[in-house]
């Protein structure tokens, strides 16, 4: 079993709790309200940024030109694609330059985003892949997953037709394959520590719906759980 593999299968029941997630579940039927996807599309802009800059601490740390140059081309990857998205998503939601300007990132966005910050600032780039790869792969799998789902809601539809895309698909065999390379020059603890990381990134995806779902807040009496 190659490294991703055994990351994969131990990270198994994190995921299948984020393919049942309420947030996941509704989006796909169609019944999520706009209320918590304007909120996951504000936190997660904030996400994809700070994303794109670890993209780029990785693309630093890299021992080749040819991997800087495909780190550097996934940082715009994410900047164009993603964060394009999110603009459209904006513009359809009504969300105002005013809601962009009094925005604070929540306490999962800034955690999560603080998590792959540590790894750039105390890993190497088998370090740093292995916390950005469940971001990439937990989508793709979504993305196949819900393929054939039709909410009815057309932001929905886009959101799940961009991560099922062939585009998408070969960024994710890239990284993963990277990482499989990387894994085999490490030492065994070396690989222990990658998985950990891994394993708190699917730990954060998780949250990070469980977060929108509930519009969370830093503070407590704010938050509603719908
Ligand atoms: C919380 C959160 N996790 C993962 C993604 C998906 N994603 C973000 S950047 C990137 C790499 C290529 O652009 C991918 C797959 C997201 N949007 N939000």
């Amino acid at each position: 079993m190659s490294f991703t593999q055994e990351c994969r299968k131990e990270a198994d029941s994190i995921w299948e709790e984020s393919f049942h997630h309420p947030f996941i579940q509704e989006l796909t039927e169609g019944t999520l309200s706009f209320d918590q996807f304007r909120y996951y599309v504000l936190q997660d802009s904030y996400y994809l940024s700070h994303f794109a800059r670890v993209q780029s601490f990785a693309g630093a740390k890299a021992e080749d030109l040819e991997t800087t140059s495909r780190l550097a081309a996934h940082a715009q990857g994410t900047y164009q694609a993603e964060l394009g998205l999110h603009e459209t998503f904006a513009k359809e939601l009504g969300i105002t330059e005013e809601e962009k300007n009094v925005f604070q990132p929540s306490p999962t966005a800034y955690a999560y985003t603080s998590h792959l910050y540590r790894s750039a600032l105390l890993g190497d780039l088998g370090m740093i892949i292995s916390s950005l790869l469940p971001c990439y792969w937990l989508y793709y799998e979504i993305g196949q997953r819900f393929k054939d789902y039709t909410p009815g809601v057309a932001i929905y539809e886009e959101w799940i037709n961009t991560y099922g895309s062939e585009w998408f698909k070969s960024l994710v065999e890239e990284q993963i394959n990277r990482l499989d390379q990387l894994a085999e020059k490490s030492t065994p603890k070396q690989r222990q520590a990658m998985k950990e990381t891994f394993l708190i990134s699917s730990q954060y995806e998780l949250k990070f719906w469980e977060m929108a779902y509930t519009l969370e807040s830093w503070n407590k009496k704010e938050q509603t759980t719908s």
